[in-house]
C-alpha cells in the first residue's frame, strides 16, 4: 500500500471504507476500499463475490477493479476513481434532473447490466448509493452481493437495501433470478409522460427517496403504483404472500417477475430510440477537465454543496455542446491512435483469439457498424443531430455530429501484437517476479496483489441483443 498515497475518505458502507488515494508511481487518482473485516488468507480474498464477479466484467459503466491487496491480513481493493455517487449528485442538485438526463443514466446502467447478465452475474443491490457518477458517465459499484446466475438457490432471502428489494424478496422467496435488478426501485412501470420509467429513476426525477417502515409498506407503495397481483397476473406472489398470511392491498394491475422485461428488451423501448454508444476510445476529452482529478464529496452523505453543485451543470445538464467534434477525426494523432488499439482488440476478440490479426486491415463501413461496441443511431436519432461530448448521444441535445460510423471506416487497424492474455490475471507477486515475469516492483513482504490487466479492452464488449446469452434461471 505505500505505492499509494491517501488523500481523504470519500464513502463508508457496511463492509468497507472508501479512500481518495494517488498512485505515486503513475499519478493517477484510484478509490480504495479497505474491508473491515480481517482477511487470513489469499484463497479467502479471491474467492470473495465482488473479486469473482468484477475480474469478469469488462465494461465502461461498470466500475473497474484495478487491484486487489493484502497486506498485514487488510484486505484494499483499488478501484477506478469515481467523482461521487448518484444518491449524492441526486442530494446536491435541488432540482429534478431533465428528461435527456434521465434517459442517458438510463441507457448506461441498462447496458451495464446487460453485460452484466451476459456475463452470468446479477448484482442484487442496485440503489443510488451503489451508482457512481463522473459527469455525464455513470457507472455500477459495489458488487459485495454480486451472484452467479447458474448459481443453485435457495438464496439468502435478505439481499439488498429494504427500499430498493424485489416484491418477491420482500415476500421472503429463496428462489430469484436477475429479475431481481429490474423490480422495485428498478422495476418498470409504464407511465404516461414518458411511457416507461424506473422507479429509480423516479428518484432521480423527483429526488425524494421513499422513507418506508417495513416491507408491508414497501408492498403497499408497490401495489400503489402496480396494482394488486392476481391470479393470472402473478400467481406465485400469492402463494407467497399466503404462506406468510401477508395480503396484498387492493389496487391494479402486474408483478410476477417473468413478465418483466429484461435489461435488453428496455434498450430496445422507444424511450431510449435517441442514444447510442460511443466507444470509450472516440469520446473527446474535454478541455475543462473530463479526466482531471475530480473534488471529492466527502463520506456517504456529506456532499460538499459548492463542489456538487458543479456536477449538475455539466454538459448533460445545460443541453448545449461545449465541445467540438475533432475528436473523431481520424487525423488526429492521439485519438487516431487510441482507436486503433481499441478496433484491433476488439477484432482480435472477435476472432476469439489472445493475438491481434497480423498486418494491417482497414475496416469497411460495415464492419465499423458491426462492431460490438459500435450501435448506429436509429435513423430517426441520427437525422436529428447529435452532442457529441459524452458517451451518449441524444437528438434533442444539439447540432449535428458527424457520421461516426462514417469516420471509423475511415480508420485504420494496425498490426501491433498484443501480448497473450490467456494466463490468470491473479498474480502471486512474489512468484512471478521471481519468474522475471513481472516488471513491476517487488512489494514488501507480506503484501500479495492481483493487478487488472493493463489493457482495459481485453474482453469484447458486447452489446445486447443476443437473448441466447441471457441466461433467464426459472428454478421452481
Ligand atoms: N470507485 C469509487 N470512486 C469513488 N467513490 C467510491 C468508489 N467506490 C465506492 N465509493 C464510495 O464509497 C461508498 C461505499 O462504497 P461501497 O458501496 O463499495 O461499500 P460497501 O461497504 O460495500 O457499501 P454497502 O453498505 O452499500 O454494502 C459508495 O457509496 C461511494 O460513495
Amino acid at each position: 500500500m505505500e505505492r499509494y498515497k491517501i488523500i481523504k475518505e470519500v464513502g463508508d458502507g457496511t463492509f468497507g471504507s472508501v479512500w481518495r488515494a494517488i498512485n505515486k508511481e503513475s499519478g493517477e487518482v484510484v478509490a480504495i476500499k479497505k474491508m473491515k473485516k480481517k482477511y487470513y488468507s489469499w484463497e479467502e480474498c479471491i474467492n470473495l463475490r465482488e473479486v469473482k464477479s468484477l475480474r469478469r466484467m469488462n465494461h465502461p459503466n461498470i466500475v473497474k477493479l484495478k487491484e486487489v491487496i493484502r497486506e498485514n491480513d487488510m484486505l484494499f481493493f483499488v478501484f477506478e476513481y469515481m467523482e461521487c455517487n448518484l444518491y449524492q449528485l441526486m442530494k446536491s442538485r435541488g432540482k429534478p434532473f431533465s428528461e435527456t438526463e434521465v434517459r442517458n443514466w438510463c441507457f448506461q446502467i441498462f447496458q451495464a447490466l446487460s453485460h452484466m447478465h451476459q456475463r452470468g452475474y446479477f448484482h442484487r443491490d442496485l440503489k443510488p448509493e451503489n451508482l457512481l457518477v463522473t459527469k455525464e458517465l455513470i457507472k455500477i459499484a459495489d458488487f459485495g452481493l454480486a451472484r452467479e446466475i447458474s448459481s443453485e438457490p435457495p438464496y439468502t432471502e435478505y439481499v439488498s437495501t429494504r427500499w430498493y428489494r424485489a416484491p418477491e424478496v420482500l415476500l421472503q422467496a429463496s428462489v430469484y433470478n436477475s429479475a431481481v435488478v429490474r423490480t422495485s426501485k428498478f422495476n418498470l412501470n409504464y407511465d404516461l409522460r414518458a411511457n416507461i420509467k424506473l422507479t429509480v429513476i423516479d428518484e432521480i426525477i423527483t429526488i425524494d427517496t421513499l422513507h418506508l417502515l417495513c416491507e408491508a409498506d414497501e408492498i403497499y407503495k408497490i401495489c400503489s403504483i402496480l396494482g394488486t397481483p392476481n391470479q393470472r397476473t402473478w400467481a406465485e406472489g400469492l402463494q407467497l404472500a399466503a404462506s406468510i398470511r401477508f395480503q396484498f392491498p387492493q389496487w391494479l394491475c402486474s408483478w410476477d417477475p417473468q413478465r418483466r422485461p429484461t435489461a435488453v428488451e428496455v434498450l430496445q423501448h422507444p424511450f431510449f430510440q435517441p442514444c447510442f454508444y460511443i466507444p470509450p476510445s472516440l469520446r473527446f476529452r474535454s478541455t475543462n477537465g473530463y479526466a482531471a482529478t475530480p473534488p471529492s464529496v466527502g463520506a456517504k452523505g456529506a456532499v460538499d454543496q459548492k463542489n456538487a453543485r458543479r456536477y449538475s451543470v455539466g454538459p448533460l445538464s445545460n443541453g448545449r455542446p461545449a465541445v467540438n467534434y475533432s475528436y473523431l477525426s481520424a487525423n488526429t494523432p492521439a485519438r487516431a491512435a487510441g482507436v486503433q488499439r481499441k478496433l484491433e482488440l476488439d477484432h482480435q476478440v472477435n476472432m476469439n483469439s489472445c493475438q491481434a490479426p497480423e498486418g494491417n486491415h482497414k475496416l469497411t463501413k460495415a464492419e465499423a457498424m458491426n462492431q460490438p461496441w459500435s450501435r448506429p443511431p436509429p435513423p430517426a436519432a441520427a437525422a436529428a443531430a447529435v452532442r457529441s461530448n459524452g458517451n451518449y448521444f441524444t437528438k434533442d441535445q444539439g447540432p449535428r455530429a458527424p457520421d461516426i460510423a462514417e469516420k471509423l471506416s475511415q480508420l485504420t487497424v494496425g498490426s501491433n501484437r498484443v501480448p497473450s492474455l490467456a494466463s490468470d490475471k491473479f498474480v502471486d507477486m512474489k512468484a512471478r517476479t521471481h519468474g522475471n515475469t513481472m516488471k513491476r516492483p517487488l512489494p514488501p513482504a507480506g503484501t500479495r496483489a492481483w493487478h487488472a490487466p493493463a489493457d482495459p479492452f481485453r474482453h469484447p464488449y458486447e452489446m445486447p441483443g443476443d437473448r441466447a446469452f441471457l441466461p433467464r434461471k426459472l428454478v421452481s
